[in-house]
């Protein structure tokens, strides 16, 4: 495993998980229903979060994200491991972590008959704030990120971002020391996001809180992270901080050619490039060293293959590439093409 800045001392740690594991039982066939073998969803994870840190879990779909952030937040146990956050041990006494944490999950079905206010309200009362102050937070969450408007609409009412966003707004209600974020930004536009992003520095700029973030966007990730680890069939395979992981592939360059139509195969520089190209529809992607890199874009722009070609791209790499080489799956995550 890629460990680099991880190995720093645990000193400052908020956050601390060793050998956990967590296993959900197979399911026997019912009618209609085929059986379920069991999975393996956290299998010996070993993590340190630290004090005010931006950290990221990155993997692709049913990597075990979910499953690990259910257990730093009490709500699932874990099998074996230890999770010790701010002091507390969190598999004796998961009760405790709702002091802790803010959690913004997957799902937001508890508050879906609330309204965007009384969700936010609410929360802040089931936190311990008196109701002078749960409006007052209230209102300064729902001014923050631009849901003073939709305040009175009830989250099933509202579109998929939106809702997202009042669910992040109930989450902030009532301070926490370390907030933990399922894929907070899914669905939103740019202006949402950029609220977002806004609400979670201003909390570490002011009150040094910790965020730990789950995120399919390589680009989102590479931005915004401190540090991040990799996961994989419930395993860490790296974790470092972007520029870290990134200097494993820094002697590479990522290409990319898009075809106006079927890629001229019969051409043998063409043929020879198939062979290290990952294709997705008319979209070739590869990693080549730069030299390569170079002969190939040479052979696509000069000669017969120019033709055919729609659009090509050089760049430097990215954390998508660094996943790839460490022998992820990139179907999960949303690389550059998509974002
Ligand atoms: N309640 C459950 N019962 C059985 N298997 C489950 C359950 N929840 C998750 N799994 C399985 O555990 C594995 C990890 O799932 P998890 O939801 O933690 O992944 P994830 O990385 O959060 O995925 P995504 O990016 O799609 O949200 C997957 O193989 C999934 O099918």
């Amino acid at each position: 495993m890629r460990t680099g800045a991880n190995q720093a001392a645990d000193g400052d740690a908020v956050c601390t998980v060793r050998g956990l594991v967590k296993t959900y039982p197979a399911a026997r066939a019912r009618r209609g229903v085929p059986a379920a073998p069991a999975v393996r969803a956290s299998d010996g994870i070993d993590l340190t979060v630290r004090r005010g840190e931006l950290f990221g879990l990155l993997g692709p779909n049913g990597a075990g994200k979910t499953t690990l952030v259910r257990q730093l937040t009490g709500l699932l146990r874990p099998d074996q491991g230890s999770v010790r956050l701010l002091g507390h041990d969190l598999v004796r006494h998961p009760e405790r972590a709702a002091r802790l944490v803010g959690y913004l999950g997957q799902e937001s079905t508890a508050l879906d008959e609330l309204t965007v206010a009384l969700a936010a309200e609410t929360t802040g009362r089931l936190r311990g704030l008196d109701t002078r102050t749960a409006r007052a937070e209230r209102d300064a969450v729902l001014d923050e990120l631009g849901l003073a408007e939709l305040a009175g609409r009830p989250l099933k009412k509202l579109s998929g971002g939106q809702r997202r966003l009042a669910c992040l707004a109930a989450a902030l209600v009532g301070e926490r020391p370390m907030l933990v974020l399922d894929e907070p930004t899914t669905g939103m536009d740019p202006v949402a996001r950029r609220a977002v992003w806004a609400a979670i520095d201003r909390r570490r700029a002011e009150r040094g809180t910790t965020v730990l973030l789950v995120t399919h966007n390589v680009i989102e990730a590479e931005t915004v992270l401190d540090r991040v680890a990799v996961l994989e069939r419930g395993k860490v395979i790296a974790c470092d901080t972007p520029a870290g992981l990134k200097a494993l592939v820094a002697d590479e360059v990522r290409v990319e050619l898009v075809w106006r139509t079927d890629p001229p195969l019969d051409v043998p520089e063409v043929a020879a490039l198939h062979e290290h190209a990952r294709a997705q529809g008319r979209r070739w992607r590869m990693r080549l060293a730069p030299e390569q890199a170079r002969a190939a874009i040479a052979a696509v722009t000069g000669g017969p293959a120019f033709a055919a070609l729609d659009d090509f791209t050089l760049a430097t790499p990215s954390l998508e590439d660094v996943y790839l080489a460490l022998g992820g799956h990139a179907e999960g995550t949303e690389g550059l093409v998509k974002a």
